[in-house]
């Protein structure tokens, strides 16, 4: 036994890691000290970062866009020259001359048109890139506690249609300068024309406004409602898709796909609410300028009838007005596609606002690769109930120590708390003489390897799952299989060590996973000497042949490689050097 058994400490009013059931909750809702950055800045810095990070590319697109809209504008003033100075006034050499003009500025726009759109093409792509680069990596960094309030299938709407609704509003920007062009020369260009048509256009202005006030409240209200329903609804398929045997063992299909059904449901049914909102403002806003088309020609053909505008300055007008009406249902989408990224940033916020509760520290030490690992009076808490400690525990270099006790005693708790996967909520775990919330996570990784209780299976090949992106040979990827005793089962499948797994290796037994996890941790521990390997019951699912191997292998390892290995199995408490038995918080400890 290493150290006192038993040293009550008051309890401590602090937890380690909150565990959230209820998987919906509003945002910016508590989330547990250790998980929530301060909110403070507002969530469209998220838009206008995404936006500053493209600029060049935006700049170039607004500059093509600009152009492209100026050119459009100038077309039909071709026209009005041409009908005036050339039809009416019977003149075939002005006729062709603003033919021409209308030629060389549709080349112009030809060009400019591409520009936009493949620059702001880019700039969407590229937006959308970063940013889910951004997550991935942000995500990654998380552990399980801090994600604990939010499904996979939420997890991947935030990282695919979020995303999706901010690259669309990337790639709008330009139009915001195209709208401003168009209200730029429409305006002086009708005022130049006659100044009732100038009155009746700008008449518009107040009404667009009053439009375009009305609707982004209630839009954007129910475009986060979608928003929260699509992610449940996508939790429902991971749910159906995930739990396979499980469930079906149970009879319980049905049921999942009930709540699949209702879910979709509250789909439909937010849908229905974000598209009338959305029809009743997309049809709104162009009606007012279409009203001001049907009374500008009335007025402009008085006019014209007395001789105020020409015939050719009512054409003019007519296709202005037009293309007016284009920018104003154009100006209604991009402010449709503003609240849908407004609620987007504001979703993925939330998950960039996340913290892991253990990180590195600001100046970290390197990990050393040989010592003695020590818990010194640890305790952990769930949901501010203790579930651990206070445990005092010394493993020495090269030693071999089994953890056992009841289920539910904490043994994995204690792994995780000597792993650094969690940092205790009182006491300290010193490794190689150094606390180890001063060293550098990856150093510490390296020295102190892990096997969960429930390892997982990543998609791709068996080689893959090995390596884990690291550079190994295929030499030393058998030679771990061969030691955690999964070769011969590798070679089995139908290619091999190429053999794709897919997502969560339905294809392997839960021994087979167990003991690719060990071979995982095997190579990992292989690649210097020393360190500690901390194997959450692994051998939970292995015949007492295969565990018996596999105790021999690790009474090979290099002697300054020590092993905690949390277990029920007698084999291994017989193998090990030292037993040490939890008997839940608080209660004793014998080793
Ligand atoms: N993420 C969590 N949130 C809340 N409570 C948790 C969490 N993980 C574990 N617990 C609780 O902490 C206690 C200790 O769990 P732990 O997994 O460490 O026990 P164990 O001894 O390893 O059990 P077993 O032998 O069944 O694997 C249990 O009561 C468990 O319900």
């Amino acid at each position: 036994m290493a150290g006192p058994p038993h040293r009550p400490r008051p309890p401590v009013p602090r937890r380690l890691r909150p565990r959230r059931h209820a998987r919906r909750r509003p945002a910016g809702g508590d989330r547990g000290r250790h998980r929530r950055a301060p909110r403070g800045t507002p969530v469209t810095d998220l838009l206008r970062s995404c936006a500053r990070a493209r600029w060049r590319t935006l700049a170039f697109a607004t500059a093509g866009g600009v152009v492209r809209q100026a050119t459009l504008l100038a077309i039909p003033w071709c026209v009005q020259r041409a009908l005036d100075d050339g039809v009416v006034a019977g003149n075939p050499g002005a006729t062709a001359r603003w033919a021409l003009a209308a030629a060389v500025l549709a080349a112009v726009q030809f060009v400019a048109l591409a520009t936009w759109q493949w620059q702001a093409r880019m700039a969407e792509a590229r937006t959308g890139a970063d940013l889910r680069n951004r997550l991935t990596a942000h995500l990654a960094g998380l552990d399980r506690a801090a994600l604990a309030g939010y499904g996979h299938g939420d997890l991947a709407m935030r990282a695919s249609r979020d995303i999706d609704q901010i690259r669309m509003w990337v790639y709008g920007l330009p139009v915001w300068a195209i709208i401003a062009t168009t209200f730029a020369i429409v305006l002086p260009g009708v005022a130049a024309l006659d100044l009732v048509l100038l009155g009746v256009t700008v008449l518009m202005v107040p009404l667009l406004a009053a439009v375009n006030l009305v609707f982004p409240a209630p839009y954007e209200r129910a475009g986060k409602r979608l928003s929260d329903a699509h992610a449940a609804r996508a939790d429902a398929v991971e749910d159906l898709l995930s739990s396979g045997a499980a469930v079906r063992g149970i009879g319980g299909v049905p049921a999942l796909l009930e709540r699949h059904d209702a879910r979709s449901a509250e789909v439909e049914r937010l849908t229905g609410d974000v598209a009338r909102i959305q029809s009743a403002w997309a049809a709104l806003g162009p009606a007012v300028p279409r009203l001001a088309i049907a009374a500008g020609v009335a007025l402009g053909g008085f006019a014209a009838l007395d001789g105020r505008i020409t015939v050719g300055g009512l054409v003019a007008f007519a296709v202005w007005m037009g293309t007016f009406t284009i920018a104003v249902t154009v100006l209604v989408d991009r402010l449709v596609d503003r609240g849908n990224a407004a609620v987007a940033a504001r979703r993925l916020d939330e998950l960039f606002a996340l913290r892991p509760s253990v990180s590195d520290p600001a100046d970290p030490a390197p990990a050393g690769r040989r010592g003695t690992l020590t818990a010194s009076g640890v305790t952990a808490r769930y949901g501010g109930r203790v579930v651990l400690g206070p445990v005092d525990l010394k493993i020495r270099s090269g030693e071999f120590v089994a953890v056992t006790g009841p289920t539910g005693s904490g043994k994995s708790t204690l792994l995780r708390l000597l792993a650094r996967l969690d940092d205790p909520d009182t006491g300290t775990v010193v490794w190689d003489g150094t606390d180890v919330r001063r060293l550098g996570l990856d150093g510490l990784r390296a020295a102190l390897v892990t096997v969960p209780q429930r390892p997982v299976v990543l998609s791709g090949t068996v080689a893959d799952n090995l390596r884990v992106g690291r550079d190994v040979d295929q030499a030393a990827l058998e030679r771990a299989c061969r030691d955690a005793c999964v070769h011969d089962d590798v070679m089995a499948l139908p290619d091999g060590y190429a053999t794709e797994l897919g997502e969560g290796g339905s294809s392997l037994s839960g021994g087979q996973v167990q003991r690719l996890a060990l071979a995982r941790a095997f190579l990992r521990a292989g690649e210097r000497a020393g360190g500690v390997l901390l194997l959450d019951d692994v051998t939970s699912a292995l015949d007492t042949d295969t565990e018996r191997r596999i105790l021999e292998r690790l009474a090979r390892r290099d002697p300054g490689t020590s092993v905690v290995f949390v277990t029920h199995r007698t084999a291994v408490m017989s193998a090990a050097d030292r037993v040490v038995e939890l008997s839940g918080p608080g209660g004793e400890r014998r080793g």
